[in-house]
């Protein structure tokens, strides 16, 4: 198991989403309309809704990126006014620095945070051991599969020890293999460093491998239709079993998914396929320094 425990005062966050709405500059209706939710600290959520219904804008909402029209978004408590290291963001392109070291874009948020090269240097490869990239550190980052470079953007997030991990269809890029193989490690990371998930996805195998609850949207206005609990027992050693439970989860979920949303027409697909060309148009999360509280 990884040695990488990060220093940390509570265990993941609590997150309060509080009425929010939102219209962008020049649309004619809300993006989002009345949303109230509340994420409980170390759960794993969901967002899943078809292509327009506001998940990313919600998301983006939550980490500070796009402030809402009205409401507000606390964690444990405070108004998230802006972007900071508690609350980092995960989007579908890794958007690593292609000239540099796998070690040196990992270690980025660290150097800026003035921390001494030795302690870098430890805490780099710690991360890079958690996220499975052992032996890579001096590999060019442009060298990587997108998997791999997918990896690398996880263990720079996970760098500063924050508590909310926000994840914008991160693995929509990537070969089913490698997208499961993210899905599983990102959800064990999370449990073992205590940090509360939100993940915006298309996909109903992805929300029940990473989240405990679904939160299903509709459009026009972007709202919740509905929340269900992902009732898999994770813990269950015996495989088939442990698969069925799978299976009927991601049952429920898509019965549950089609009443909330309607039936797909033959040719409409829950992918990124289908992603609306109009997305929150906001830059990825800079790397901000640790040692933040
Ligand atoms: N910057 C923007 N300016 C104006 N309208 C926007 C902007 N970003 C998104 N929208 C609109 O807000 C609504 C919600 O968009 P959003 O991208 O949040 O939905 P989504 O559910 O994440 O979609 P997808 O699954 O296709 O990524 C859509 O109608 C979209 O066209």
């Amino acid at each position: 198991m990884p040695a990488f425990q990060p220093k940390k005062a509570w265990p993941g966050a609590h997150i309060a989403i509080q009425g929010v709405s939102h219209r962008y500059r020049r649309a004619s209706g809300n993006a989002l309309s009345g949303i109230d939710l509340e994420i409980k600290p170390c759960e794993a959520v969901a967002l899943v809704g078809r292509s327009g219904c506001g998940k990313s804008t919600l998301l983006h909402i939550i980490a500070g990126l796009v402030a809402p029209s009205m409401g507000e978004i606390r964690i444990d408590g405070a108004r998230v006014e802006g972007a900071s290291p508690r609350w980092v963001v995960m989007f579908q392109q890794p958007h690593l620095y292609p000239w540099m070291s796998v070690a040196q874009n990992v270690g980025l948020g660290l150097k800026f945070a003035g921390r001494p090269r030795a302690e870098i240097a430890a805490r780099v490869g710690e991360l890079l051991h958690l996220v499975e990239l052992d032996g890579y550190a001096e590999r060019n980052a442009q060298d990587l599969s997108g998997g791999q470079q997918q990896r690398v953007a996880l263990a720079r997030s996970l760098a500063t020890c924050p508590e909310v991990l926000l994840l914008d269809e991160p693995f929509s890029a990537l070969d089913a293999v490698t997208r499961r193989a993210l899905q599983r490690d990102v959800r064990r990371i999370a449990e073992e460093m205590k940090i509360t998930l939100v993940i915006v996805t298309h996909d109903i195998p992805e929300a029940v491998t990473m989240a405990d609850r679904a939160v299903i949207m509709r459009s026009d206005p972007g709202r919740i239709a509905e929340i269900v609990p992902v009732a898999v027992d994770r813990s269950d050693a015996d495989p088939e079993r442990r698969a069925a439970s799978i299976q009927a989860a991601q049952a429920r979920l898509q019965a549950a998914f089609e009443r909330a949303t309607g039936p797909a027409a033959p040719d409409a697909s829950l992918t990124p396929d289908s992603h609306n060309q109009e997305t929150p148009r906001t830059e990825p999360l800079k790397i901000v320094a640790a040692g933040h509280r």
